[in-house]
């Protein structure tokens, strides 16, 4: 059995992505789970002459039942951002929200791979961290925070500049997920030397806040949402490769907990300092998900620069989602 659960599935996000996991012949068991509307968007889905059954669940009283056994939980479940708003800003309603879906999943899904897509990203894999720590089920090696839109973005706007294809084009981008944690490595794409100082400033800059730019062009009906299910179908169909049909070799760059026992991660925390604990790395998923971390390797000084000025931030957002868990009531 493959199940996998999506929780916020009734979403912006929520919808299109449980049509391309739909689309997964790996996939025996969709389940949906959100707190408005998931018997419809289940009946819907379940037209589809797709292998997987499709089950929707609707409010608390059936999150056990939707969340039991899954091998694989994605969560885009929370608000999204309004123009003016920082993903920090969203901490407030999406924290508890996330903390809730991951105790369910630490009861009675306690093995599942975990891909958090909720906002702020990172700090709400330090939530789920915390609370699987709690049960005493944690495993950093199967709990990943989605940053594969940074990586979809870099892919699509460095090509428009260097005339490549965008779906081949693999651009590192490593960190976290808001404004400057966002670190792309330019200087390991082959094609980008072209380019000037100035313009690798513009498009750094632009991945960085190509958040913003679709919350600003949304103009208050919300944030990214066809191009995150896009990103999220990827991360989370790569996972069930790696895991059910054990394809070796799928690297992705992922927000992971850098205390995961694997290689190469005491090799990344030279680079970035010990004390940030979770940070978006290359990593090759394996069976039980993180198999190794890559190393980050050469950066130059403007990323340098770059990586300096993420690390303050990013430690920020990790202690307040860490804390959130550990300095409240145990669980
Ligand atoms: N990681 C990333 O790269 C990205 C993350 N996001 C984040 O994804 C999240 C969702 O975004 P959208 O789908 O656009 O929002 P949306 O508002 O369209 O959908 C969110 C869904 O979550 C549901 N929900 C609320 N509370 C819930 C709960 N307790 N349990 C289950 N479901 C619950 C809502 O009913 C709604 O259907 C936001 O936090 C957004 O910031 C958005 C884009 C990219
Ligand atoms: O910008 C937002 O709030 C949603 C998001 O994380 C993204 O599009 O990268």
């Amino acid at each position: 059995m493959v199940k996998v659960t999506v929780c916020g599935a009734a979403g912006g996000i929520g919808q299109p992505l449980s049509l391309l996991l739909k689309q997964s012949e790996h996939i025996t068991h969709l389940s949906l789970y959100d707190i408005v509307n998931t018997p419809g968007v289940a009946a819907d889905l379940s037209h589809i002459n797709t292998k997987s059954k499709v089950t929707g669940h609707k409010g608390s009283d059936q999150l056990e039942e939707a969340i039991k056994d899954s091998t694989v939980v994605v969560i885009p479940a929370g608000v999204p951002r309004k123009p003016g708003m920082t993903r920090d800003d969203l901490f407030k309603i999406n924290a508890g929200i996330v903390r809730d879906l991951a105790v369910a999943a630490a009861k009675f899904a306690p093995k599942a791979f975990m891909c958090i897509i909720s906002n702020p990203v990172n700090s709400t894999v330090p939530i789920v961290a915390e609370v699987f720590k709690q049960f005493n089920v944690y495993d950093p090696r199967r709990i990943f925070g989605v940053t594969t839109l940074d990586i979809v973005r870099a892919s699509t706007f460095v090509s428009e500049l260097i005339g490549t294809c965008p779906s081949s084009l693999r651009v590192p981008v490593v960190g976290g997920h808001s404004g400057v944690t966002i670190l792309p490595v330019l200087s390991q794409v082959e094609g980008t030397e072209k380019l000037s100082q100035e313009q690798i400033k513009q498009v750094t800059n632009r991945i960085q806040f190509g958040g913003d730019e679709v919350v600003k062009a949304k103009d208050g009906a919300g944030s990214a949402t066809l191009s995150m299910a896009f990103a999220g179908a990827r991360f989370a169909l790569n996972i069930i490769e790696a895991v059910v049909a054990k394809k070796t070799g799928i690297v992705e760059c992922t927000y992971v907990d850098l205390a995961a026992d694997v290689a190469g991660a005491a090799e990344v925390k030279e680079l970035i300092g010990n004390d940030l604990g979770f940070f978006s790395v290359p990593v090759e998923l394996g069976p039980n998900g993180v198999e190794k971390i890559l190393p980050i390797g050469a950066i130059n000084n403007y990323e340098k620069e770059l990586f300096a000025a993420a690390a303050s931030e990013l430690k920020g957002n990790i202690v307040k989602g860490s804390t959130f868990i550990t300095e409240s009531p145990k669980l």
